[in-house]
């Protein structure tokens, strides 16, 4: 009788694993086929996340426009591009454009620069951003804005100076750059946890306004990740923190996080958050048990004061 079980069970485990095999195949040929001469616009190219999405992107075949506030940071960039070799699919000399997100009239001339890069845009990456070092009360509301501005009204502004022309072609996906902190607050983030939670808010509303017209969109939502995010994050006074903090050092490899950012557009994904276990979890408790949450982010706050203090 064990015989015949396990003779029976056997093939259909073979089988069941064969079909797999072909699902993983044909999703890989498909997201391969999406990328390829897709033309890929990436903010904050310039550094980190963008910096590495850049390579990836470009490596899969994407026709790449780059945008960031440093012209000869992209130059750089594009040089580095053009001498890598390790490629599969056929790549394509990179375009660049210039500007600054907290400069709405520099976003609406960027977006005409960008649609003349090659004739339309298929894939919108904003990932540029900065974050913030303080406490409420310390922080004036002109700090605030400078974060909502370059993380929030920025993307908001290029998405939609962007959208007209993938709506006409009934094509299009967005991809926002947002964080863990989309999700949940955490003390001493005031402002960039708010703009994160408002791309969050703002993208998924998108997504489903969008859908009549075919245009995909994806809210990304990484932990740490070993970038300058830290040391380019401003402070209660607007001043730089200038500090590499532990959590950003103990971070995952931007590298790591590009492919993953890579493979979630490649599959359509709506949402992915790339953490680890901790603040997974902690996404759960906020959802579940919020007073509990709530509880151990005022503890946090108060341990955080105090080694301030002393
Ligand atoms: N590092 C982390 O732990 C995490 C990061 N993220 C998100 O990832 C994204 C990328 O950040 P990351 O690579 O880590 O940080 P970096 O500081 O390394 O890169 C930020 C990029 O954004 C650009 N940028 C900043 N301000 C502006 C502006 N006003 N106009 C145009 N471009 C601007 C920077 O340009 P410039 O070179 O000119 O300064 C730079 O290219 C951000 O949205 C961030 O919130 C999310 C979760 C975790
Ligand atoms: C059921 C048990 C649940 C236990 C949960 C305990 C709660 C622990 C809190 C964990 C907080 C995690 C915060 C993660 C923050 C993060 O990953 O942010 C990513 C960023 O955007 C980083 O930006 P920053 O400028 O803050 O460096």
């Amino acid at each position: 009788m064990d015989v015949i079980t396990s003779a029976a069970i056997l093939p259909l485990l073979l089988g069941c694993l064969g079909v797999f095999g072909l699902f993983r195949l044909l999703q890989w040929m498909r997201m391969k086929a999406y990328l390829r001469n897709a033309v890929v616009v990436i903010t904050g190219a310039t550094s980190g996340l963008g910096k590495e999405c850049a390579k990836v992107f470009y490596a899969a075949g994407a026709k790449l426009v780059l945008c960031g506030r440093n012209t000869e940071a992209l130059e750089e960039l594009t040089q580095e591009l053009s001498a890598l070799r390790a490629t599969t699919a056929q790549t394509h000399k990179p375009r660049t454009v210039t500007f600054d997100l907290t400069d709405p009239g520099a976003i609406i001339a960027a977006a005409a620069e960008i649609l003349q890069c090659f004739g339309c845009v298929d894939i919108l990456v904003n990932n540029a951003g900065i974050s913030y070092r303080g406490a409420i009360m310390e922080t004036p509301v002109d700090v605030d804005k400078r974060v909502m501005e370059t993380n929030y009204f920025g993307p908001v502004a290029l998405t939609k100076a962007l959208l007209p022309s993938m709506i006409k072609r009934r094509q299009g996906h967005i991809i926002a750059i947002s964080s863990i902190q989309g999700k949940i607050s955490i003390p001493f983030r005031s402002a960039y946890a708010a703009s994160k939670h408002a791309t969050q808010a703002f993208f998924d509303c998108l997504r489903a306004e969008m859908e009549q017209y075919e245009i995909e969109v994806t809210v990304i939502s990484p932990g740490y990740i070993h970038t300058n995010l830290s040391l380019n994050a401003i402070t209660a006074d607007g001043s730089r923190y200038g500090v590499m903090d532990k959590t950003t050092a103990q971070g995952r490899s931007p590298v790591a996080v590009a492919r993953d950012v890579l493979a979630a557009v490649g599959k359509k994904k709506k949402e992915v958050v790339l953490a680890g276990l901790l603040p997974s979890l902690a996404v759960y408790l906020r959802a579940l048990a919020p007073g509990l949450f709530f509880s151990l982010m005022a503890s946090r706050a108060r341990k955080e004061r105090k080694s301030k203090d002393s």
